[in-house]
C-alpha cells in the first residue's frame, strides 16, 4: 500500500528565490519531484482549466481520429489502451515550442481555432516554466545561463479509464521519465499517482488543484552527474472515474550530446556517463523495453 504523502513532497515557491534554492536542489537529490506554487504571471490556473476541458474533449474523439496523431519521434503519437496499460491512452505531440508543430497536431484532430488557441498558449507557458525552473535548478548548482534554451519538448496528454471493477489496477506501468523533467498537471479529482521514494516505498500523490507536479527524469541523472534522482512513479486506479493529466516533457538538446557541465565534474566526481544524444538514448530505451532508468546502466563509464 502506498502512504498518503499529503505533507511530504516538497513544495518549491516560485517567487522565493533564491530563498527556496537550497530546497529546490534538496528535492532534486532526495526525491527527483517537488510541487512548485506561485507561477502565475507565466500560467494562470484559468488557463490550466482550460487547458484541462479542451484535452478531455480531444481524448474523447473517435478512435479513427485520434490515430491520427502519429508518431513524430519514437513513441511521441497516439498511444491506444493496450494489453500492458488496458485503462490507459494518450495523445503526444512532438515539438510543443514549436507552432507548426502545434499546428499540424491540432490539424489532424480537426481542433477548433479557440482548442487551437488554448493549446498554443499553454504550450508557451508551459515552456517558460520550464526554462525558469531549469535556469532556478542551475542556479542553485552555482551555474550560470540558461542551458536548456533549444531543447525540445514534447506533451502528452493522458486518459485513465477507471472504473469500480479495476480499482487496484495499474493505471500505468512504473516507470522513470526520459526527460530532463516533466511539469505534470495531473487531474484535480481523481488521485491515483505513486512516486517510489529512495528507500522503495510508495507514496502516493494527491490532487492539489492550482499547483503543478515536478518530475525529475533519467537525463536529469545524467545532466547533474548522479546527483539528481530519476524519479520512478506509477499510476494505480484507486476509485471510479475518468483521470485526465498533461504531461509536459523537457526532454533534452535537440541534437547536442547530452553530458554534466564540467562544474559538476572533479576527480572526487568523475564523469559517470558516456556522452550520447537524447534521441539515441530515448531509442535505446523505448527498443529495448526500459522503462525504469535501466537503459542508464548501458552508458554508465563509473559507478557512482
Ligand atoms: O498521469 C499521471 O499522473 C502521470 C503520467 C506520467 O507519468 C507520464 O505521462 O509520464
Ligand atoms: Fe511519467
Amino acid at each position: 500500500m502506498a502512504e498518503s504523502n499529503r505533507n511530504k513532497i516538497p513544495v518549491i515557491d516560485l517567487k522565493d528565490f533564491p530563498g527556496q534554492s537550497e530546497k529546490l536542489i534538496r528535492a532534486c537529490e532526495e526525491r527527483g519531484c517537488f510541487r512548485i506554487v506561485n507561477f502565475q504571471g507565466i500560467m494562470d490556473e484559468s488557463l490550466m482549466l482550460e487547458m484541462k476541458t479542451v484535452v478531455r474533449s480531444l481524448l474523447e474523439l473517435p478512435m479513427e481520429v485520434k490515430m491520427r496523431n502519429r508518431d513524430v519521434i519514437a513513441g511521441s503519437g497516439y498511444m491506444a489502451p493496450s494489453d500492458i496499460n488496458p485503462l490507459y491512452e494518450a495523445l503526444g505531440l512532438y515539438d510543443m515550442a514549436s507552432p507548426q508543430a502545434v499546428d499540424a497536431f491540432c490539424s489532424n484532430l480537426d481542433s477548433t481555432p479557440h482548442q487551437r488557441a488554448v493549446i498554443l498558449k499553454y504550450a508557451k507557458a508551459v515552456n517558460e516554466l520550464m526554462m525558469d525552473i531549469s535556469h532556478k535548478i542551475g542556479q542553485g548548482l552555482g551555474l550560470n545561463g540558461l542551458f536548456t534554451e533549444d531543447w525540445s519538448c514534447q506533451f502528452r496528454i493522458n486518459k485513465y479509464n477507471f472504473t469500480p471493477e479495476t480499482v487496484n489496477s495499474p493505471g500505468v506501468q512504473l516507470h522513470t521519465d526520459s526527460s530532463f523533467l516533466t511539469i505534470l498537471q495531473d487531474d484535480e479529482i481523481i488521485g491515483g499517482l505513486e512516486v517510489m521514494n529512495k528507500s522503495g516505498k510508495f507514496e502516493a500523490i494527491d490532487p492539489c488543484p492550482g499547483t503543478l507536479l515536478v518530475n525529475l527524469g533519467d537525463i536529469a541523472a545524467v545532466w547533474s552527474n548522479g546527483r539528481f534522482l530519476n524519479v520512478k512513479h506509477r499510476v494505480m486506479c484507486k476509485e471510479a472515474g475518468i483521470r485526465v493529466s498533461i504531461a509536459s516533457f523537457l526532454l533534452g538538446p535537440k541534437e547536442a550530446i547530452v553530458e554534466a557541465p564540467l562544474e559538476l565534474v572533479d576527480l572526487e566526481h568523475p564523469r559517470l556517463f558516456a556522452p550520447f544524444t537524447y534521441q539515441d538514448y530515448r531509442n535505446l530505451r523505448i527498443g529495448n523495453g526500459l522503462h525504469t532508468g535501466e537503459a542508464l546502466d548501458c552508458l554508465r563509464i563509473h559507478q557512482s
